[in-house]
């Protein structure tokens, strides 16, 4: 089964020419050899990014149409302990010489949660301005929603995620630390401008989807500054769309009509913090977090864009060889689409979901197989191309 529905190739069309309006994507210029950056990081990091690799090795091989030149880095939590740094000082030149970035999760239980997550994802993508977060979303062949009478098909949806700003900004303090009076602030930071390319971006990916469907998700009734102004600049952008159909959710509400009515949302563009939690959901609802892919872009391709599963570092199966590599093997072939490399990213996308459909899962997907016999199995696939 062909997947000719994948977000990159929906926001660069194959050709190389941009499909957006408003901003600034650059061509995708073919290489013989692309040059990425492998994060494996933390947890179950590591052992999908190894199987992505051995996967994608078997791809180009058997393709024999370009290369990728692969470099290890070991950012991650084993190096800040060491080292007082997840990276080094000039992390962000190094990975400025690269095509693309592939990343596995940060997180550890001997590190707090905020202090990994800034020291090494957030540390990326923000400088980079990686800031439109592409995540899709559909049930696999083979697989099953846990929603009663959802076939694949009925869920289909790619959720824009404002990357760089919001919630997420980062900005906020504590005062009287451990005292009874203590006082902590977490602002949300929106901008005009971030709003403004971010809802540019979301238009052009639904306005690039057979439907042409577009929903945006806010809580403008309780929040009533940033998020009003959120409303206004997507209406704003959406004269820019007229063939886009647009409406509104917000966010409470909206996690009602994903799981009740999950056909009537194709494109959904929200905040840093609500796309986040949305798109957990979103992937348990197509089946598991195990196969959702995320593409951190940088959409001006000024600099290189990010790759990931949306999962973290999931503790509770670290090093048991139950971890499901799909969700990364999505996720390179987004990358691949990311890279020009269309018809390489189509035929991964094929092979991945004919192991599905042999039913070769793990056990998140309600299988027995482990990480390794989906890698075997895709790379089996991958032999099979003509
Ligand atoms: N982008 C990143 O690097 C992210 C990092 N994190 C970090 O990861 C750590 C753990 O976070 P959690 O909230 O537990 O989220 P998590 O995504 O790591 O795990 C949540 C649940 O999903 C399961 N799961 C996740 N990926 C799976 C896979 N590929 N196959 C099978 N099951 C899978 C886990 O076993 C766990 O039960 C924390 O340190 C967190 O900060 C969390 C999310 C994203
Ligand atoms: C940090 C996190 O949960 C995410 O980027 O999805
Ligand atoms: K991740
Ligand atoms: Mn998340």
């Amino acid at each position: 089964m062909l997947s000719n529905n994948n977000v990159i190739s929906s926001t660069v069309a194959t050709n190389g020419t941009t499909t957006a309006n408003g901003h600034l994507i650059i061509p995708p210029n073919l290489k013989s050899t692309y040059k990425i950056a492998s994060i494996p990081g933390d947890g179950i990091g590591p052992e999908v990014i190894s199987a992505t690799i051995d996967v994608l090795k078997a791809l180009t091989k058997k393709l024999g149409t370009f290369e990728l030149e692969f470099t290890d880095f070991d950012w991650g939590t084993e190096r800040y302990l060491k080292t007082g740094r997840y990276t080094p000082q000039d992390y962000l030149q190094v990975l400025k010489e690269y095509d693309a970035i592939l990343f596995g999760s940060v997180g550890s239980p001997s590190v707090p949660d905020h202090i990994s997550l800034w020291g090494l994802r957030l540390a990326i993508c923000q400088p980079l301005q990686q800031y439109a977060n592409v995540r899709p979303t559909r049930i696999l062949p083979g697989t099953k929603s846990p929603l009663a009478n959802c076939q694949p098909g009925d869920l289909d949806w790619v959720i824009v995620r404002e990357n760089s700003e919001g919630e997420y900004a980062g900005q906020g303090g504590r005062s009287h630390v451990g005292c009874e009076h203590e006082v902590a602030t977490e602002l949300s930071i929106f901008t005009r401008t971030g709003v403004r390319r971010i809802a540019q971006f979301a238009f052009s990916v639904a306005q690039n989807r057979p439907r042409k469907m577009l929903t945006y998700v806010t809580k403008s009734n309780a929040q009533r500054n940033g998020m009003v102004m959120w409303d206004e600049v997507v209406k704003e952008v959406a004269e820019d769309y007229p063939d886009v159909t647009v409406d509104h959710m917000l966010v409470d509400a909206m996690t009602v009509r994903m799981v009740l009515n999950p056909r009537s949302l194709d494109t959904i563009l929200a905040t840093n913090l609500h796309a986040d939690i949305l798109s957990d959901l979103a992937a348990a609802l197509a089946g598991s977090i195990g196969i959702a892919p995320t593409a951190n872009l940088d959409p001006t391709r000024k600099n290189p864009s990010m790759f990931e599963p949306i999962h973290g570092s999931a503790f509770d199966i670290t090093g048991l060889g139950l971890a499901n590599p799909v969700a990364t093997f999505w996720t390179a072939s987004e990358m691949l689409h990311w890279l020009g490399e269309s018809e390489a990213a189509m035929s991964l996308m094929v092979a991945v979901e004919n192991v599905c459909a042999a039913g070769i899962v793990t056990r998140d997907l309600g299988g027995q197989a482990g990480t390794k016999e989906v890698t075997d199995a895709v790379i089996q696939e991958i032999l099979k191309i003509n």
